[in-house]
């Protein structure tokens, strides 16, 4: 396979795949489910996001919402098996760089720890047998009193004991595999494209992987739990711990219970058997449904109306509109909506009764039957009472490694959402490695500048049905200026971040003569600049807020200021003291708040939205040097008619040098037709199509929609 098509198969799906597709564009085409689970026939090799997927499909084969708990089926235990290997992956690699031997004293230590409440027991009921001893003989066993004290004792304080001794190692483990953890989603997250992001299937992924890495939570079983990195190490020594414990209360059972006669025997046959059935039968309980789409909405519209009222953005207008009532009113609509959902299956979900008083009544048989066998074969009281106990205590610990398992499993599924965005960033690390670097070069004509040619250029959104762009069709020169004009949502934001390169386009785009899929697109971006119609305000200061556009020339006063210079951003450096003086979009910084300052604090100041403005200019203007492309969208939306002349004079000498050679291809947006007379081509987009291209005379004698637009703002400003 040659590069282009390497390219191409990896960033974009075929057309044939693409019609497959339905919800999950990914996969393609889809695994049999039945092979997923059993990891046998054609798909024995199920990927990692073949069985994420599987995972998320609820009984009726409906995919759940991303972090919707998966029910502890026997079907999604397998799908849990077949997938730790590969989601685990990335846990195990952290965990096997710790100590050796830190690791191994946290699990040896949280296991044995399952044996300490049958311990406890067990010496409880020693000395019970001691009192009962001393009351039928009017003797005392001093040393036997004096034993059974000190393993009660010491069975009271060993967790306090371990805790003590290795809890800092405990934690020391945690915080490694958390903050590890933790640094590689946040460098997969800024590894993503944006087309990525704006995908279905990755924002799923980034979903279950954030509430792992970023401290969510989930619902297991019927409580809401939080997870984090550290939830396998923990579950998992709780699930040993717990099974350590089931093995010291059975052998509790089986060997305080008399034993001897044949009688005696089969009822402590059967006593032991009993404990089994009521602990079993917690694993027959009913799921429960999961949150259907028309719940999710209602949760959501819900929360959303919360917001609203919580979040300082909303204030103004939900003040100034009077938005108080609509608020309430809503969220009340919303509540009831979920109330009666709630309402209607309950009589149907509350399906475990039967169960629970199936265990009921095992627990009172083996009640009975204690009794019974206290009374055939004198039992003692101690080993009545310590039967009771365990008896209780095996189905409590019963119940929680049916809760373990579940939250193992939960954590197997997410981890699968973890690894295998890791997954996606490396294999595409792999293949931007086999890409061309993007180099600047010059023309037969002596011009610079990006060449940019598009054929037949379409474009969809992810997840959209309809094209965004169509049939787009244009050729920029090295060092021309394209102005892009037209409606409201015609397309123009769209096109240019297309061919930037920053989504993923259907036809032929070519820079410099060559498919845009074939160069590494960070040394394509070294080589552009833009600032975006929705560019950032950063809580930074003034300096990282310019310095971002080129981080190598964060500390470099001197760049910083001639960028500023060219974003008109000059003064406000004055205004708000200084360089590092902080900048805030809502009122003052965490710090500003404090009872009591730090000396030498930052300022921090507020800018308005023009100021803004020209601050993210700046931050275009700092990386123009390198830049053989530059794109400004919608450029002085904000700024005065002043300020507007100044940057368009800016503008339109980036694209030449001071001895008047081409030197950057510039394309920018603007509704303001004045400003775009002097641009080289100017195309009006209109439904994501381009319906006129040429330059201001040629469109003008057209008389099309630009000279039909041209006019009329011409005559609004006369
Ligand atoms: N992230 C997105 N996902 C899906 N559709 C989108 C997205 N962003 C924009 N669109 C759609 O694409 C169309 C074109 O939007 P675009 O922002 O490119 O238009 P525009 O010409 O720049 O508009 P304006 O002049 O208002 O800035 C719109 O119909 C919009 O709904």
């Amino acid at each position: 396979m040659d590069l282009l098509r390497l390219t191409q198969a990896y960033i974009r799906p075929s057309k044939k795949k693409a019609e497959t597709e339905s919800e999950e564009p990914f996969l393609t085409p889809e695994p049999d489910s039945e092979d997923v689970k059993k990891g046998n026939g054609p798909n024995a090799g199920a990927s990692l996001q073949d069985l994420w997927l599987e995972s998320r499909k609820d009984a009726k084969g409906e995919i759940r919402s991303p972090g919707e708990p998966r029910p502890l089926t026997w079907n999604n235990l397998l799908l849990g098996i077949a997938i730790a290997p590969k989601a685990l992956k990335p846990f195990v690699g952290i965990l096997t760089q710790a100590p050796r031997g830190k690791v191994l004293l946290t699990i040896l230590s949280r296991t044995t720890e399952g044996i300490i409440p049958a311990w406890k027991g067990w010496a409880l009921a020693q000395l019970v047998d001691c009192a009962q001893h001393s009351i039928v003989s009017s003797s005392i066993d001093g040393k036997r009193v004096l034993w059974c004290t000190v393993q009660l004792f010491l069975a009271q304080n060993a967790v306090h004991l371990r805790s003590w001794a290795l809890d800092a190692n405990d934690a020391t483990l945690k915080e490694k595999l958390d903050e590890e953890l933790n640094l590689e989603y946040i460098d997969i997250r800024l590894a993503l494209t944006p087309h990525d992001i704006s995908r279905e299937d990755v924002q799923a992924l980034l979903s279950e992987a954030g509430t792992l890495t970023g401290h969510g939570y989930m619902r297991v079983g019927d409580r809401i739990e939080s997870f984090d990195p550290s939830t396998i190490l923990t579950a998992t020594i709780g699930l040993f711990a717990q099974l350590v414990s089931i093995l010291s209360y059975l052998s509790i059972v089986w060997f305080n219970l008399p034993a001897g006669s044949f009688t005696a025997t089969l009822f402590r046959l059967g006593i032991f058997s009993l404990s089994f059935i009521a602990p079993i039968l917690e694993f027959l309980q009913d799921e429960g449904e999961t949150l259907d789409a028309e719940e999710n909405f209602i949760f959501s519209r819900m929360e959303m109306m919360r917001r609203l009222a919580m979040d300082a953005q909303y204030k103004q207008e939900t003040y100034l509109f009077g938005m108080r009532k609509w608020i309430l009113d809503e969220w009340v609509t919303a509540r009831d909506k979920q109330n009666a959902i709630w309402k209607k299956p309950k009589w149907s979900r509350n399906t475990n009764l039967h169960i629970t008083i199936a265990q009921e009544s095992v627990q009172t048989l083996q009640y009975a039957l204690v009794a019974l066998t206290a009374y055939s074969s004198a039992m003692s009281v101690s080993a009545v009472t310590l039967y009771q106990s365990t008896a209780s205590s095996l189905l409590m610990t019963f119940w929680e490694i049916k809760f373990s398992l579940e939250r193992i499993l939960q954590f197997f599924f997410l981890a699968a959402a973890f690894a295998q965005l890791k997954v996606m960033v490396e294999e595409r690390e792999e293949l931007e490695k086999s890409l061309v670097a993007y180099t600047p070069r010059v023309d037969s004509k002596g011009r610079h500048g990006m060449k940019i040619e598009a054929r037949n250029l379409s474009f969809t959104y992810p997840g959209a049905t309809e094209p965004v762009l169509r049939n787009i069709n244009l050729v920029i020169e090295p060092g021309e200026t394209l102005a892009i004009v037209g409606f409201n949502g015609g397309g123009k934001t769209t096109l240019v971040k297309v061919l930037m390169g920053l989504f993923e386009h259907e036809g032929l785009l070519e820079i410099d003569g060559r498919d845009v899929r074939e160069y590494n697109p960070q040394t394509l971006h070294h080589h552009t600049t833009a600032c975006f119609q929705d560019f950032q305000r950063y809580n930074l200061s003034t300096r990282e807020n310019v310095g971002v556009g080129n981080w190598k020339l964060i500390t470099n006063d001197e760049s910083l200021e001639s960028a500023m210079k060219k974003g008109g951003a000059l003064e406000i450096v004055e205004e708000v003291g200084g360089l590092d003086a902080e900048l805030t979009m809502f009122g003052g910084s965490v710090r500003s708040t404090q009872a009591k300052p730090p000396p030498n604090q930052p300022k921090v100041a507020r800018l308005s939205g023009g100021q803004w403005q020209r601050v993210a200019l700046s931050r275009a203007f700092i990386r123009s040097n390198d830049a053989t492309l530059v794109v400004f969208d919608e450029p002085s939306s904000a700024l005065d008619a002043r300020a507007e002349h100044e940057l368009f004079e800016r503008i339109h000498s980036l694209s030449s040098s001071e001895n008047g050679e081409r030197c950057r291809t510039t394309i920018y947006i603007s509704h303001r037709f004045s400003t775009v007379r002097k641009a080289d081509k100017i195309a009006v987009m209109e439904n994501g199509t381009i319906s006129e291209l040429g330059n201001h005379q040629s469109l003008m004698q057209l008389g099309g929609r630009y000279a039909e637009f041209f006019k009329l703002q011409a005559e609004a400003f006369a």
